[in-house]
């Protein structure tokens, strides 16, 4: 008799109420894996930003891929398996990120919203804004800190639900 095969995708957490998940909205892992890539490749061509970010991370559009998922109330992958918030603080550490570039960064990924067909609705448009403008905040504090002291208080991947 064989065992059952494991799944290979963690399922997402339901929300309480049963209601649709801001991850699920947006299209699941696809479609913010599809976010993702359509935006590092503007970051690595930008004036501004590719100074930061050199040649660029194989990893990084699935690392950012897991941590958005989780932010927008899917699988915990970046928690539980790629070292969770912790893990942020090296990449960022010392980067010294201008506010010019930081609005640069949103500027992106908003237009590679729409490069990636995500839905064109206010729910997902209001909520992709407001979390990447609270997210690179705390980047931006966190590449200036010189002790602990000074990094942005939340030190933890953040539910963004809406
Ligand atoms: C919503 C805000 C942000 C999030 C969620 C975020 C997330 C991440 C993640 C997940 C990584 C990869 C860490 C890993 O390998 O696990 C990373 C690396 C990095 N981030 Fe951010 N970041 C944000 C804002 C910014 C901003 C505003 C800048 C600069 C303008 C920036 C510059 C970088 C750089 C240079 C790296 C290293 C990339 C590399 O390894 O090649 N990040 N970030």
């Amino acid at each position: 008799m064989t065992e059952p095969a494991a799944p290979t995708v963690d399922p997402a957490p339901a929300p309480p109420d049963g209601a649709e998940s801001l991850y699920e909205h947006v299209g699941g892992t696809d479609g913010l894996r599809r976010l993702v890539a359509a935006w590092y490749p503007t970051v690595l061509t930008d004036p501004l930003l590719q100074p930061l970010f050199g040649a660029g991370h194989p990893a990084h559009v699935e690392h950012l891929t897991a941590f958005l998922a989780e932010v927008f109330g899917g699988p915990t992958r970046y928690t539980d398996e790629l070292g969770g918030f912790p893990a942020l603080l090296a990449p960022h550490a010392g980067k010294a990120i201008r506010e010019d570039q930081r609005r640069r960064f949103v500027d992106l990924f908003l237009a590679a919203a729409d490069t990636a067909g995500l839905p064109d609705d206010a729910r997902t448009r209001d909520a992709l804004r407001a979390y990447l403008e609270f997210g690179t905040e705390v980047a931006v504090q966190n590449s200036h800190a010189t002790d602990a002291a000074g990094l942005h208080p939340c030190q933890e991947v953040p539910r963004w639900e809406a």
